[in-house]
């Protein structure tokens, strides 16, 4: 009886408020009703002194991973750590450990002696709803940050830059590089796993630190070209003999600084405005590879006579185009020099981000000087035959030799031949497993004397 009694009480009072909201509905007309909410708002911000920012995982109608999002919840994967009781692991590309926050943890940060709370959240999936739209129906996560009003100016400025900023680059470190190369004006892309690093490059030990030191300066370098009115790009001339380690020193380029790599054929671009497209696609933190570019372009035409010079870029393609159709060389040759040239000074410029543009080639002299003067190729590296401190990089990599009795004579011989740094490699690695690192540099002495008697005998 006593159970009848509570469900009827139950029962009225909840008929007794419907009875009122929709009395409140009837007789107070929207724009009222907005009012005494937003009244109600104010009263609540009145006496909380909170503030709290919400940054959705997924962002505009196509519902689209918010970068926001990603670069936050790396930063605070990183900051929580020794925090939150529990997080999630998971191994980034580079197969470095990367930690994130449990859904519904909360962990607080301290910027400048202020301290804000950061909340992951999450919506249930929308299972009464059909959408064509990705990720609209998933679990949809947030992180809220909230903060005292009284350092609104600090959180939303300051704090908020640094924390998208340290994630953005944790990002970048973590991410996987690509190689690009180009086929029927499409760039195709492969995950980019080449081992060379400075630190194995045979080259001598001061030119490797001023490249390095060059490579690193350009990647931190925003602010400083921001203030001097420059685009953001360095070019790069390498030049040797075959075998002397161009293309490593591009890989190794791009290791250091997790670049992707796009390597351009030019002899597979059919016009400028293919070179054009392909160039626009090309994204930030970026290496642009031509190699052997004295085989890619007709470089030996002056360039006053090239049919797109003097013009702004697009009328060079117009002309190019028209040009195409009456000269056959045209027909097979049409990406010209002043096409390239009108790129590196010109669209670059205006694209944001950093990027490298690396030209190599074998011969040098060849190259029309436009095409190599600074300001387009900024930094000319020889890449020259195996020097005897490049031989014990070599010999570190190779045999696993600091010093060996035999480095004397094969320092002796090398100042007296010409041997690539590939050369010396062959000749230092291990033909088979049980065979000893003597061995091997007795071969390279050999081969070196027997440089050395050819050399004689051609002179
Ligand atoms: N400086 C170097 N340091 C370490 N290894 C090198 C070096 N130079 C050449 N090698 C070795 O020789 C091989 C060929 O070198 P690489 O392809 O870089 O030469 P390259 O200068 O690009 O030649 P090419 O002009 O023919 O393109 C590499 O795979 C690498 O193992
Ligand atoms: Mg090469």
């Amino acid at each position: 009886m006593a159970m009848r009694g509570l469900f009827a009480n139950v029962g009225s009072t909840m008929a007794g408020l419907m009875f009122v909201c929709a009395m409140f509905r009837q007789y107070f007309p929207e724009h009222l009703r907005f009012s005494v909410w937003r009244r109600y708002q104010n009263l609540v911000k009145f006496f909380n002194p909170q503030i709290s920012i919400t940054f959705n995982q997924f962002v505009g109608k196509w519902a689209t991973p918010s970068q926001a999002y990603g670069d936050i919840r790396t930063y605070l994967g990183q900051t929580s750590f020794a925090q939150a009781s529990r997080l999630i692991g998971s191994l980034a590309h580079n197969k470095t450990l990367v930690l994130g926050m449990s859904d519904f943890e909360e962990v607080t940060d301290e910027f400048q002696g202020v301290q804000v709370r950061w909340l992951l959240g999450k919506h249930a999936p929308n299972t009464n709803s059909i959408s064509v739209y990705s990720g609209t129906n998933h679990e949809k996560r947030y992180y809220t940050l909230t903060f005292h009003k009284r350092h609104r100016a600090l959180i939303i400025g300051p704090y908020l830059n640094y924390v998208l900023k340290e994630g953005r680059a944790l990002n970048s470190r973590n991410r996987k590089k690509k190689l690009y190369t180009n086929e029927d004006n499409e760039w195709n892309q492969v995950v980019f796993q080449h081992p060379a690093t400075f630190e194995t490059l045979a080259l001598d030990p001061e030119k490797k630190k001023e490249i390095m030191d060059d490579l690193m300066a350009f990647s931190k370098g925003e602010q400083f070209y921001a203030r001097i009115g420059r685009a953001w790009k360095r070019g790069y001339l390498l030049y040797g003999p075959p075998g002397t380690g161009k293309s490593t020193m591009i890989a190794a380029m791009a290791n250091l600084l997790n670049y992707d790599v796009y390597d351009l054929e030019l002899t597979g671009v059919k016009s400028n405005t293919e070179l054009k497209k392909l160039l626009m696609e090309i994204s930030s933190k970026s290496i642009i590879v031509i190699e052997d570019i004295d085989c890619s372009l007709d470089l030996t035409a002056p360039r006053k006579k090239a049919p797109t010079d003097k013009l702004a870029d697009g009328e060079g393609d117009d002309k190019v185009k028209k040009s195409a159709t009456k000269s056959k060389s045209n027909e097979t040759r049409n990406v010209t020099l002043s096409g390239l040239l009108n790129f590196i000074d010109g669209i670059w410029s205006s694209c944001g981000g950093e990027r490298l543009i690396v030209f190599t080639t074998n011969h040098v002299e060849k190259l029309d000087p436009a095409l190599i003067r600074k300001g387009r190729m900024d930094k000319h590296i020889e890449l020259a035959y195996c020097s005897f401190q490049a031989f014990k990089i070599l010999a570190k990599n190779y045999l696993s030799l600091e010093s060996h009795p035999a480095f004397p004579k094969i320092g002796e011989l090398l100042g007296q031949v010409n041997m690539t740094p590939a050369d010396v490699a062959e000749h230092l690695m291990p033909k088979t497993l049980s065979e000893d690192a003597e061995f091997r540099l007795e071969d390279l002495i050999k081969a070196l004397e027997k440089a050395k008697e050819r050399e004689k005998v051609g002179s």
